[in-house]
């Protein structure tokens, strides 16, 4: 069987500082490399919570009878799971100066930062590996740009290719396709697509049903910190289900592999 990435048993997170959040409740679920994954829910449902738990951005209460453990360890260093799993966050469009060259972007992966500080040194090495994430996504012709000219759905190449650039055993989406019109989401989702035809393991956040590409096999859907229902997206992208996820009549249709919502008249 392939190897747990991720294996969380009756895990709460609180998250605030003086009024305590339980952003997680009691959630336990197991993720495996080789499985992509779509984390779907409401606004304010633990989405991002669990994906900082799976990046080690943010760690459990800790208590009797639980447990949270990442590729097999209670205890994991972040430059370990930086190499091993590949993170995109919306919030991290805007950390970089716009004036940085795109690739350099791409190579500030190899040392946790946010863009290039005149001291860094690259090998031929990362550099090689870089390029090669660049490739990867279509994106060769614009290395030398700056970062800031580059259009929405580019910058978010330049991530994807970041998150890639150390070959990670898991790639973590944090709604990928924000901000993004609908010819940059539609390419960012055959990039999706061909990274987990080609063996990639993706972790996909979303609120948007219609955003899971038919390849991803597994749905967990949290509402309130927990864990909703977990399974199959044909049998849970369904008009009853999702209502329920989302608190308002819905209505699920599917086309081609695609799971199309509206609301229910
Ligand atoms: N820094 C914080 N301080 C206090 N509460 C927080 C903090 N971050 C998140 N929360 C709370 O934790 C809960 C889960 O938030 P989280 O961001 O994980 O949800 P989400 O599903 O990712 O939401 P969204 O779709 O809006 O990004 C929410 O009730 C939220 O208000």
């Amino acid at each position: 069987m392939s190897e747990a990435f991720l294996e969380l048993e009756r895990v709460n997170v609180w998250r605030g500082d003086e009024a305590q959040v339980a952003a997680l409740s009691e959630v336990t679920m197991t993720l495996r490399t080789g499985e992509s994954v779509a984390v779907l829910g409401p606004n304010g449902s633990g989405k991002s919570t669990l994906l900082k738990l799976l990046t080690g951005a943010l760690r459990p209460e800790v208590r009797d009878a639980s447990s949270c453990r990442l590729f097999g360890e209670e205890h994991w260093s972040i430059d370990d799971l930086r190499h091993r799993i590949g993170v995109v966050m919306p919030e991290e469009v805007a950390r970089f100066d716009p004036l940085e060259e795109a690739f350099d972007v791409v190579l500030s992966a190899f040392r946790g930062a946010y863009g290039r500080t005149r001291d860094m040194r690259f090998s031929k090495k990362e550099r090689v590996a870089a390029s090669r994430a660049v490739d990867r996504m279509g994106i060769t012709s614009l290395i030398s740009r700056e970062y800031g000219a580059l259009s929405s759905g580019e910058r978010r190449r330049f991530l994807i290719a970041r998150a890639l650039a150390h070959d990670p055993e898991v790639l973590v989406l944090d709604e990928p396709s924000t901000a993004l019109d609908f010819a940059a989401a539609t390419e960012l989702s055959m990039t999706l697509r061909e990274l987990i035809g080609s063996g990639h393991t993706l972790v996909l956040v979303t609120h948007d049903p219609g955003e899971i590409p038919p390849e991803i096999g597994r749905v967990v859907m949290l509402r309130n910190g927990s864990v909703l229902a977990d399974g199959s997206p044909r049998r849970l992208l369904r008009s009853e289900r999702l209502s329920e996820l989302y608190g308002l009549p819905l209505k699920a249709r599917w086309s081609r592999g695609w799971c199309e919502v509206r609301a229910r008249e």
